[in-house]
């Protein structure tokens, strides 16, 4: 029987096409009508490399197809799950409103028994809500479950991560809901974890908080190797080799970004705020991460023979991390609008991402080559560690630039080589 994917997003695209590569036929919808005309032409919303063929491959078969109304798509489906966004209020709160409107949307054309599945992202007790939100909207008591089932794939590596991940967490305290939700898993082989609803969730925010911390202690430590001369790079690999910490996520840089480290931790801090419990090891942890990018800027600034005022500086790569295209809470813009309140000229180049047309607006100008955007700079930052700009040829673009300082927000080109070219090079606290 086909499951319906509400929120055609990052996250619902990627559970509809896994779900279809395991064979179970999945239906597609979203509240935004030029996504699913996009989907149902066999292009991606989003970009995700690789995928865009295995979308067509089921749109073909048809054990992938796309609606574009609600009733209709609720109507045919008794599994839902819900994969619409869960945005930060001003607060730092989750906004639940796309939440509230698929609930009450399934609770106003539900058929018969439905099986209602959280992925999206949200604060401990929405299921209760949602719930609540269901049944208001019924006309008849259809009964109908809802589970948490968070999700923890990264961009750039959705359907990898969907099909392999590293564990499936389910929140309910319905053993033969969590059970039937499990039972569309059966072909994943992985660590599967029935819960309360409670701890699903906070497993959920948990994860990203202690990743983010994990980011912000590596962030902060290096200000302080930078004092001392010592070079953070090899200082993480050191502690890395230890496999208690391990060598994923200690890379130094400007900071992190994307949809969901920063609104998930000011989420997480919004609850702890409203239980009047304090988390401050994850307080400080955004903390660091709003600075970082700031004291990068200021110490290459430092390095400089005067101001970035007046100057031309080359930022390379805007999206929040490589192999995509989001641009959302990327330091690449703090950077951005500190680069332009320090009055200078700025060019960008990145290979997917579009440069917001708010920057366009106050002078910054896109390019589509590296070459084209090094144009007369005096000194070129590095925000987003593309790979083309480490298998860029340095030394013939040396004679394009105006300046020779290369200032690397993540720690990501040839030290040794660039210097060797001629480059004033700075990373964050490379020595
Ligand atoms: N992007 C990521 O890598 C991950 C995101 N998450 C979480 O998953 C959730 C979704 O995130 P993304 O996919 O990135 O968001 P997104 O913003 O890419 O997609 C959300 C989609 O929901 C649609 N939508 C809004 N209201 C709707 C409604 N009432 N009915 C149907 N569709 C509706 C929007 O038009 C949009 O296409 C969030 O809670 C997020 O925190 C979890 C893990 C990874
Ligand atoms: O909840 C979510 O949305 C997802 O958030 C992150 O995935 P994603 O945002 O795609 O990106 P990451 O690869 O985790 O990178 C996040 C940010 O941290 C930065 N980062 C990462 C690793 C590192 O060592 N240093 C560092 O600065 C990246 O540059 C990037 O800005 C998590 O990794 C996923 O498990 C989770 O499902």
């Amino acid at each position: 029987m086909s499951i319906l994917i509400m929120g055609t997003g990052y996250v619902g695209i990627t559970t509809a096409i896994m779900f279809a590569e395991l064979g179970i036929p999945s239906t597609g919808f979203d509240s935004n009508a030029g996504k699913i005309a996009m989907l149902n032409q066999g292009h991606l919303p989003i970009y995700e490399p690789g995928m865009e063929p295995i979308l067509a491959k089921h749109l073909a078969s048809g054990t992938l197809r796309f609606v574009q109304d609600e009733e209709e798509a609720i109507r045919e489906h008794q599994t839902v799950f819900l994969c619409v966004g869960t945005p930060s209020n001003s607060d730092g709160s989750a906004n639940l409103h796309a939440i509230k409107q698929a609930s009450e949307w399934i609770g106003k054309y539900m058929q018969a028994e439905t099986l209602v599945v959280i992925k999206s992202t949200v604060p401990v007790g929405v299921n209760e809500k949602v719930s609540e939100w269901i049944s208001r909207k019924q006309t008849s008591p259809i009964p109908f479950d809802v589970v948490m089932n968070p999700e923890f794939l990264r961009e750039g590596s959705a359907l990898e991560d969907a099909l392999a991940p590293d564990r499936i967490v389910v929140g309910s305290d319905n053993m033969e809901a969590a059970w039937r939700l499990l039972s569309l898993y059966a072909a994943i082989e992985c660590p599967k974890i029935i819960t309360t609803p409670k701890a699903a969730v906070m497993i959920k925010y948990a994860s990203n908080a202690f990743l983010a911390t994990k980011i912000s202690f590596v962030n902060e430590l290096s200000g302080l190797c930078d004092r001392l001369g010592i070079d953070i790079e090899e200082v993480s690999h050191g502690m890395g080799l230890d496999p208690r910490i391990g060598t994923k996520f200690l890379r130094a840089g400007i900071g992190y970004g994307g949809s969901c480290f920063p609104k998930d931790v000011d989420a997480l801090l919004h609850t702890a705020a409203a239980s009047r419990q304090r988390l401050t090891i994850i307080e400080n942890a955004a903390k660091v991460n709003r600075i970082q990018p700031l004291q990068a800027l200021d110490k290459w600034e430092l390095k400089m023979p005067s101001t970035f005022s007046g100057k031309t500086v080359a930022v390379l790569g805007i999206a929040f991390k490589p192999i995509t295209d989001d641009l959302r809470e990327a330091p690449s813009l703090v950077i951005l609008s500190e680069l332009l309140a320090k009055q200078a000229k700025i060019r960008v180049h990145d290979p997917l991402a579009v440069l917001p047309a708010h920057f366009r607006s106050l002078g910054i100008m896109q390019y589509d080559s590296i070459e084209e955007a090094l144009q007369g700079a005096d000194a070129v930052i590095l925000c987003t560690e593309w790979p083309e700009y480490r298998q860029a040829d340095w030394q013939a673009m040396k004679p394009l630039l105006n300046g020779n300082f290369v200032f690397d927000g993540r720690n990501a080109l040839d030290k040794q080589s660039l210097t060797t070219l001629g480059y004033e090079y700075y990373g964050i606290s490379r020595h």
